[in-house]
């Protein structure tokens, strides 16, 4: 049965940008009543830019048009392209790619969008300091609501439980179930550091060049072993520089973050140009690495029952094709119209079923093609970086930005229908 008003409790386990985009899209309907749980003690994003390709933004304006605004709100900056360059070996300064024209990427404070898309949700439906440890039934019907179990000792009842949870979340492990070899997060052997700058030191340290008013674009530099890149942030304001190296080192699975020494970020980067090396050590007052983490394997299912998965618990990818977030934000668009439909309790399975079949497919595709386009980053499995095999990648983004928003969902739809 729905809750005494007759809506349907949804509940989104999960605050980061795919609980927070899912939250806005469900908010228009009148017969649910969507809440959000978020297990920090704030609904926060670590500091950093994310980029939202076309299909990302498209997705946003599918949901609703003033969604789609959250990106310039935010001061997302649009990159005309994305060039990146050798920086080590026998081909240094030569164009490695350029990905140009068709994308036409936005590029934005994580935490300036995460605000946007928080600010229509009313508090109320708000909860920090919630972290789900169990999903169970509410009463001895296998259909009826669920009561989840918070960390703090608290409940809450929900007629269908939506796992935004990450990578270390708890709703794919109770999807999946406790032993399935899908659950365990990986270390993707790869360390991150970044920066931020404002604009004004960016273009005396790095160079006027780069940085030309209405015409961004990203620029990265590759070489053995990582690779460094900026991006314009904050309407132009900010620039963020980001150091990449793969490392043999093992992190353990509860570990995200670790200090990192100047000496270490410049013998990780010994041999790279100068230029280069200038690039990514700027003004890096963290000096932090931050792990990479995807799933070992794809997971079987997004969905059992009335509890689905959707972003980064779904579906973490490595960052080399800069998808996650656009994935998770077509999830969301997915779950909308799907949830449009869904009047009765009855119909959430048929819902959540076919919201697997249409995007399983698409983001584990996405998760191989992002892989492989790593290992050509990295020159892993190839004897090193070759130029020539590198300009071939380009193509490799089209499937991802091209898709026709409007036909997934149809596709989505007609799914449900045909599963109901
Ligand atoms: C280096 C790097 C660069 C990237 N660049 C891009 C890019 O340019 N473009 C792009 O599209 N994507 C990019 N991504 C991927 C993107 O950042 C992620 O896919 C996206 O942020 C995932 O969002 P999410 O909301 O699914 O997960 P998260 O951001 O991980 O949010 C999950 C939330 O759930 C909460 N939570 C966890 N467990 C529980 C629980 N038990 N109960 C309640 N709450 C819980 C967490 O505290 C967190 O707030 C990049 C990723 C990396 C690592």
């Amino acid at each position: 049965m729905p809750s005494s008003d007759g809506k349907l409790r949804v509940a989104i386990i999960g605050g980061g940008l795919a609980g927070a985009t899912l939250m806005n899209a469900l908010l228009k309907y009148s017969h649910l009543s969507p809440e959000i749980f978020e297990s920090a003690p704030e609904f926060s994003e670590r500091g950093a830019a994310v980029g939202i390709a076309q299909n990302g933004q498209a997705a946003l304006a599918e949901i609703a048009p003033e969604l789609a605004g959250a990106l310039d709100r935010a001061g997302a900056v649009v990159m005309s392209s994305s060039r990146v360059r050798m920086a080590s070996g026998p081909h240094t300064g030569a164009l490695a790619f350029d990905l140009t024209g068709e994308q036409r990427g936005k590029v934005v404070h994580r935490k300036a969008l995460l605000n946007e898309l928080l600010e229509p949700i009313p508090k109320s439906r708000m909860h920090t300091s919630k972290k789900v440890t169990d999903i169970a039934q509410a009463n001895d019907s296998a259909t009826g609501p669920f009561k989840l179990h918070f960390q703090d000792g608290s409940s809450y009842i929900a007629d269908a439980v939506i796992g935004a949870d990450g990578v270390h979340g708890y709703v794919r492990t109770h999807i999946l179930g406790a032993d399935h070899p899908a659950l365990k997060p990986k270390f993707g052997g790869f360390w991150d550091s970044r920066s931020l700058i404002p604009m004004e030191k960016a273009k005396e340290l790095l160079g006027e060049h780069y940085f030309i008013e209405g015409d961004q674009r990203q620029h990265g530099w590759i070489g053995n072993g990582g690779f460094f890149m900026h991006d314009v942030l904050d309407g132009g304001k900010t620039v963020q520089c980001v150091a990449c190296a793969q490392t043999n080192e093992e992190w353990g699975e509860d570990e995200w973050r670790r200090d990192l020494d100047r000496e270490k970020l410049e013998s990780t980067f010994s041999g790279w140009t100068e230029s280069a090396i200038k690039r990514g050590m700027i003004e890096n007052p963290e000096l932090k690495a931050f792990a990479e983490w995807h799933h070992k394997i794809d997971a079987p299912t997004y969905a059992k029952g009335r509890v689905v998965m959707m972003g980064d618990a779904a579906h973490a990818m490595t960052p080399w094709q800069g998808s996650g977030a656009g994935q998770a934000i077509e999830d969301a668009m997915v779950l909308d119209a799907l949830l449009g439909e869904v009047k009765e309790p009855k119909q959430l399975e048929a819902a959540f079923k076919a919201y697997d079949q249409v995007r399983r497919p698409r983001t584990q595709r996405i998760i191989a093609s992002s892989h492989d386009v790593g290992m050509a980053l990295c020159g892993r499995g190839s004897g090193g970086l070759d130029v020539e095999k590198l300009a071939d990648l380009p193509p490799k983004w089209v499937f991802i930005h091209t898709q026709d928003q409007k036909e997934h969902i149809k596709g989505a739809l007609e799914a449900m229908r045909s599963i109901v």
